[in-house]
């Protein structure tokens, strides 16, 4: 029998990704894709669901051809996505009835806000383990239901289906045959219940949400149905789905309760696995399921930054201060140190743990010495001070100190940050060998799904560290720098307050 493959899709803000991994968890091949961001106002971000989906269906075929493989040879495919993102749509013409609100769109702010003055904040996150925020999917439903002409009309009648990414290709993979979304994308929605994993009735009435738009909740790990839609007659089983951050703490094995990854993309993740145990933060983190893997619920802690290697993103396509993120470590390795610049980068509000939707990115510390180097570097250090704001929330809930972080995404690439996160940290910081992770532990959730793999112990000894960074520098070192940096975020957040 020729070896077999397991393809994982992995459908992040920036990329479409198609991945190839073998038996050994190693990566056979890649496709990636950039697409198009919509900005038609200030502070609203936007997807076209049919170029996502063109974009993902082009990769996938691209990473088989590119192999060298057939069609049969993939045993199985995993989808793994953005969060929270919500599309409407059609479900006989399967069209999109509005483009797709992404995550980091905040048109909904004044809503939430208006749901936090009423008091619903306690009752939200009892019952979602979230805040209430314009991040999370309930809100840009109905905002989509209110102001597309005919949307709610259409969507009682039965016309309309809402789904998050995953649960959009899933839709275009089987030719609209499922309409399905896993239980970690479901729990980001602010329309499930992490107790029970079923939708809400009290949630949809708050919400105002048809209950007929929604699609079946279903585990993270099962044989749900096979393609339709990449070449006739054959039909890959489609075997695993796990929001993009859930499915990097499967890909980092962070399966035991206390182990802590982060993922450095265009926001920063930093989750906490806390096995079948609902933990409550009292520190302004969210509550959310890891997956569901035969019939066990397991559940994490997350702290969401809505910017992290965005600011790379701002430096080089919105200043032009670099050619390619890349060239931001050299950049930055010019200085010694940023000579007192400090940049918050609440582009899209602050995340946790202050969860403030009016903050706005600012630079403070300018002088007629500050260089393009300074502000690179600012730019870096702006990532790592506000995972040390989640990581330490994270501790306090914990009421231990957190041993290691397991680190991956695209920013991980760069050493300069790696040490200075560390650093910041004073907490060793590793990153794996498979620097994929989401798309590894879609790939993962999918081969069990099958019996590719047979149990996670038969995963678990495949993860490798790459590199280990433990911290240079002492933490009287930092402190004057962290000071720095609490001063900045707290006159970021009084500039917002003003508003
Ligand atoms: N050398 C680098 N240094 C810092 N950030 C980088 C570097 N290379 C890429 N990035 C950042 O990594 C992010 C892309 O990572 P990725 O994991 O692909 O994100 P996403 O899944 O959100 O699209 C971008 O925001 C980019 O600016
Ligand atoms: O696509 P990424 O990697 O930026 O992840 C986005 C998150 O899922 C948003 O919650």
């Amino acid at each position: 029998m020729p070896e077999k493959f397991i393809l994982a899709l992995d459908q992040g803000t920036t990329s479409s990704r198609a991945i190839l991994f073998d038996k050994n968890g190693h990566i056979i091949q890649v496709a990636q894709k950039e697409f198009t961001q919509l900005y038609p106002h200030p502070a609203w971000v936007e997807h076209d669901a049919e170029e996502i989906w063109a974009s993902q269906f082009s990769v996938l075929a691209e990473v088989i051809a590119k192999a060298g493989i057939t069609t049969s040879e993939v045993a199985a495919i995993g989808i793994t996505n953005q969060r929270e993102t919500t599309v409407v749509w059609d479900r006989s013409t399967s069209r999109p009835v509005y483009n797709a609100i992404v995550w980091q769109d905040r048109r909904t702010a004044d809503y939430c806000d208006q749901l936090k003055n009423e008091g619903l904040t306690p009752m939200l996150q009892e019952k979602t383990g979230l805040v209430p925020d314009a991040y999370f999917s309930a809100t840009k439903l109905k905002w989509i239901l209110d102001h597309v002409p005919g949307a709610r009309e259409r969507a009682v009648k039965g016309e309309l289906a809402f789904g998050t990414i995953d649960c959009w290709l899933s839709w275009k993979l089987t030719n609209g045959k499922v309409h399905v979304t896993d239980v970690s994308n479901a729990s980001r929605t602010m329309l499930m219940n992490i107790q029970t994993c079923e939708w809400d009735t009290d949630l949809l009435k708050l919400f105002d949400i048809p209950a007929s738009l929604l699609p079946e909740i279903i585990p993270s790990s099962r044989i749900y149905s096979v393609t339709e839609a990449i070449v006739k007659n054959v039909n890959i089983p489609l075997a695993g789905i796990a929001g993009d951050q859930q499915a990097a703490l499967f890909g980092q094995q962070c399966t035991q309760p206390g182990m802590v990854k982060n993922t450095y993309g265009t926001g920063c993740f930093l989750l906490m696995h806390t096995g079948e145990q609902i933990v409550r933060s009292a520190n302004n983190l969210l509550t959310t399921v890891a997956w569901k893997i035969n019939n066990r619920v397991e559940y994490a802690v997350e702290g969401s930054i809505f910017i992290g290697g965005a600011i790379v993103q701002w430096l080089r396509d919105g200043l032009y201060m670099i050619r390619a993120s890349a060239d931001i470590e050299t950049l930055a390795t010019g200085v010694s140190d940023t000579n007192g610049v400090y940049i918050v980068p609440a582009f899209a509000g602050l995340g946790a743990p202050h969860w403030n939707q009016q903050a706005r990115g600012t630079i403070f510390g300018l002088t007629r010495g500050t260089s393009k180097a300074h502000i690179a570097r600012a730019g870096l250090e702006s990532i790592a001070f506000q995972v040390r704001d989640v990581l330490k929330a994270m501790e306090s809930d914990a009421g231990m100190p957190i041993k290691e972080i397991r680190v991956d995404g695209g920013a991980t690439i760069n050493n300069l940050l790696m040490q200075f996160q560390c650093n910041v940290l004073q907490v060793p910081v590793v990153r794996p060998q498979v620097y994929e992770t989401t798309a590894l532990g879609a790939a993962y959730l999918a081969g069990l799904g099958v019996g590719y793999w047979e149990s996670i112990a038969d995963i678990q000894q495949q993860w490798k560290a790459d590199k280990y960074f433990y911290p240079d520098k002492t933490m009287e070192e930092m402190e004057p720098l962290i000071r720095g940096w609490n001063r900045a975020i707290k006159a970021s957040i009084a500039w917002a307050d003003e508003t």
